[in-house]
């Protein structure tokens, strides 16, 4: 079997940059073959490249691993991760966060492989979550940010500058073919994985195995409203506030008027008015090694279950 480590040196803050040449060393010692992105998108390329049945590492964050399985999603090629992103959602719900390098990097190359679900929304495919509406807007506006602005303030200069201007678009939403909303609607997210955003316990309840997504709405909400529901968010307490829906599912359609942005595992997507999105039933072979055992929490009821 071929084993392909893609290194994307400007994850991590810098952190994997740094750290790049002793990864790509010891990716060539234990027999791997191990490149450097070049830039946005050459994940994609290179993951796409390699052979069937191949196990692809995408070494970096949430950012990396989703252009990775852009160029594995559908085949037979195994990915694996090492988490040295800022965020890490996605080895998070794989319960990898935390490893150090060398050590996800050995069960990455030589560790068991299982299948875990795949999203895909209008055709792209997704490993932990979609967001859309708000948060994508602060994601698309933290482009704009100045360069000096890194990390937390760059987020809360997005944050505030889309609250500023915040009108909230009217959405319909459809769960399993069901119209669960229509009217003003904040945010859809459509969670794999319990987290986004770097741990944002957005869905606790979701999980990767399970044939479904979680798909969590924030309806109506004014500018204040937004300001104090993220206290609750981080504490994974805002399932509970009343203009936030909680269902589980394996299809969901968002509709607006005009088009809004969105974000799968933090990567912006095309611009649309409609977002199809679904999941394919353990769609992923993975190296999960140490799989988060929550077996304990209550799953959401699916759409229609009473
Ligand atoms: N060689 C490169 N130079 C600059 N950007 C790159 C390069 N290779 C990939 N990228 C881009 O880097 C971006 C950030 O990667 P990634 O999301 O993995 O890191 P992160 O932001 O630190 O982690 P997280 O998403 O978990 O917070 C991705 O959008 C990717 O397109």
């Amino acid at each position: 079997m071929e084993r392909w480590v893609i290194v994307n040196p400007a994850a991590g803050r810098g952190r994997v940059g740094r750290l790049s040449g002793s990864i790509l060393e010891a990716a060539r010692e234990k027999g791997a073959k191990a490149f450097l992105t070049e830039g946005p998108g050459h994940a994609t390329e290179l993951s796409r490249n390699a052979p069937e049945g191949a196990r692809v590492v995408a070494v970096g964050g949430d950012g990396t691993v989703h252009e990775v399985l852009r160029g594995l999603a559908g085949t037979e090629k195994v990915l694996g991760v090492v988490p040295i992103g800022s965020g890490n959602d996605f080895a998070r719900m794989l319960g990898l966060k935390g490893l150090p390098w060398r050590e996800a990097l050995e069960l990455a190359l030589f560790g068991p492989e299982e299948a875990i679900d795949l999203g895909q929304v209008n055709g792209e495919p997704f490993g932990a979550f979609l967001g859309i509406g708000f948060d994508a807007l602060v994601a698309k506006k933290a482009l704009t940010a100045p360069s000096f602005l890194r990390g937390m303030p760059r987020y809360l200069y997005a944050l505030f500058g889309v609250l500023k201007d915040l009108r909230l678009p009217e959405g319909r939403v459809l769960v399993d073919g069901v119209e669960v909303h229509r009217g003003p609607l904040l945010l859809l997210a459509a969670m794999n994985g319990p987290a986004y955003g770097g741990g944002i316990p957005m869905a606790p309840m979701a999980d990767p195995r399970d044939g479904l997504l979680a798909f969590i709405l924030a309806r109506s909400f004014t500018r204040l409203g937004v300001v104090f529901i993220l206290p609750r968010l981080l504490l994974g307490r805002h399932l509970s506030h009343p203009q936030v829906a909680a269902y589980a599912g394996q299809r969901v359609e968002v509709a607006f008027a005009q088009p809004m942005p969105a974000h799968a595992d933090g990567e912006l997507l095309p611009e649309s008015a409609l977002y199809q999105a679904e999941v394919r039933p353990l769609g992923l072979r993975v190296v999960g090694g140490r799989a988060a055992a929550r077996g304990q929490e209550p799953l959401l009821a699916p759409v229609g279950a009473g």
